[in-house]
């Protein structure tokens, strides 16, 4: 699976610190990361990563393109809900994007836990076999 992980900087450390919980998981999948938060996880584990550029410099918008290029299975985004983003347009446009390709997103820890354990089950398989005629 394609995996991309996002988080704002409120966020950053649940994500480093779900990526710990989850990096025997997360290691036999392909990730991408935006800037500082893949640089982030990196450091905090022994994780490989494909890093963007940095959200408010157009990372939201390279992620976007790889779902729009069906390149992405699966997306984790978590958003600070209490701090306007000099970047919303993007961040909207990347959410939008996931509904227009039917890529499943978490923007909180609660789902992206139920989103992973659903990669580990096999519930997203589904995906693969889409995939093929896009
Ligand atoms: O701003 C972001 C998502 O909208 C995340 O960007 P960084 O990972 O570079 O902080």
């Amino acid at each position: 699976m394609q995996i991309a992980l996002v988080a704002h900087d409120a966020k950053k450390e649940d994500l480093v610190n779900f990526s710990i919980a989850y990096q025997a998981l997360f290691a036999s999948h392909d990730l991408y990361a935006t800037g500082t938060t893949g640089l982030r996880i990196m450091e905090a584990t022994k994780l490989k990563i494909h890093r963007y550029q940095s959200g408010p410099l157009g990372g939201d918008q390279q992620i976007g393109a790889l779902i729009a290029e069906n390149r992405l299975d699966l997306l984790i985004f978590l958003r600070d809900p209490l701090m306007a983003q000099p970047h919303e347009p993007d961040i909207t446009a990347l959410l939008r994007l996931c509904d227009v390709h039917n890529v499943p997103v978490a923007t909180n820890m609660a789902s992206a836990e139920l989103l992973l354990r659903g990669i580990w089950r096999g519930d997203l398989d589904w995906r693969h076999s889409e995939s093929s005629d896009e």
